[in-house]
């Protein structure tokens, strides 16, 4: 299993169905749309983040447990980023301490569930699309969610710029299999054909080191 890490807007789900295309595999999306919490979560996160985080990680398990069925199968965004979001949010006062130690140990409870539900615990590789600020409230923009639209909800910069900040050190710590990185501010691999090939190269690369394909 291919899991794509990154912030919101990096371009992960661009990069699923591109990505499980190039390898003849399956593509499984981060619940989004078809999401009824997410916009309640946006309105009101305070009210909403432990539902929030509950919907996701239930809808997270259930991709892992299907992606992990075949070989090289590509996953839109870790299990291990949720907790990021969750814990940012908890430290900005959206969630109470007991919540956060509910979220942690049912985590914890669930990923020691895994090896049984599937074939294996962790991902084969990790590829994490970086991009900067400005990259990401263009991408956010051009996509058009009305509830991410800091020009809608001014709050919203500082909850990008910190969430921004938390990847950073996310992805150095990352250590539950082999990642790489991709420049998602460098290569426009949605819309130039030529970026798009150099990037499928450098995973097939990387792929090819871990003897994965
Ligand atoms: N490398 C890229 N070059 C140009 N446009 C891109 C690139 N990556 C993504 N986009 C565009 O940016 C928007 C967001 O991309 P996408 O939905 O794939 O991001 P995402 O990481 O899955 O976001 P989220 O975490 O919010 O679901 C889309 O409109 C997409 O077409
Ligand atoms: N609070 C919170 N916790 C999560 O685990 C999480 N995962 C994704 N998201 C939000 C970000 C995008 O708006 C949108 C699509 O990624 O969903 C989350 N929000």
């Amino acid at each position: 299993m291919i899991v794509l890490s990154g912030t919101i807007g990096a371009g992960k789900s661009s990069m699923a169905t591109i990505l499980s295309e190039h390898l003849g595999t399956k593509a499984f999306y981060e619940q989004v749309d078809d999401n009824p919490v997410l916009p309640l979560f946006y309105a009101d996160p305070k009210k909403y983040a432990f539902l929030l985080q509950i919907y996701f990680l239930n809808k997270r398990f259930e991709s892992i447990k299907q992606a992990m069925v075949d070989d090289n199968n590509v996953l839109d965004r870790s299990i291990y980023e949720d907790s990021l979001f969750f814990h940012m949010n908890a430290d900005m006062g959206r969630a109470t301490p007991q919540e956060v130690k509910v979220y942690d140990e049912l985590l914890a409870n669930m990923m020691q569930e895994l090896p049984y539900a599937a074939a294996k615990k962790a991902p084969d590789l990790l590829v994490h699309i970086d991009i900067s600020y400005d990259t990401m409230i263009r991408r956010i923009e051009k996509r058009g969610r009305d509830y991410e639209q800091p020009e809608q909800d001014p709050t919203l910069v500082e909850y990008y710029h910190n969430l921004l900040g938390r990847y950073d050190g996310w992805y150095d710590d990352y250590d539950y299999s082999p990642k790489m990185k991709i420049d998602g501010d460098k290569y426009d691999f949605v819309e130039n054909p030529d970026d798009l090939k150099l990037v499928l190269k450098q995973i097939d690369d990387e792929l090819a080191k871990y003897r994965i394909i």
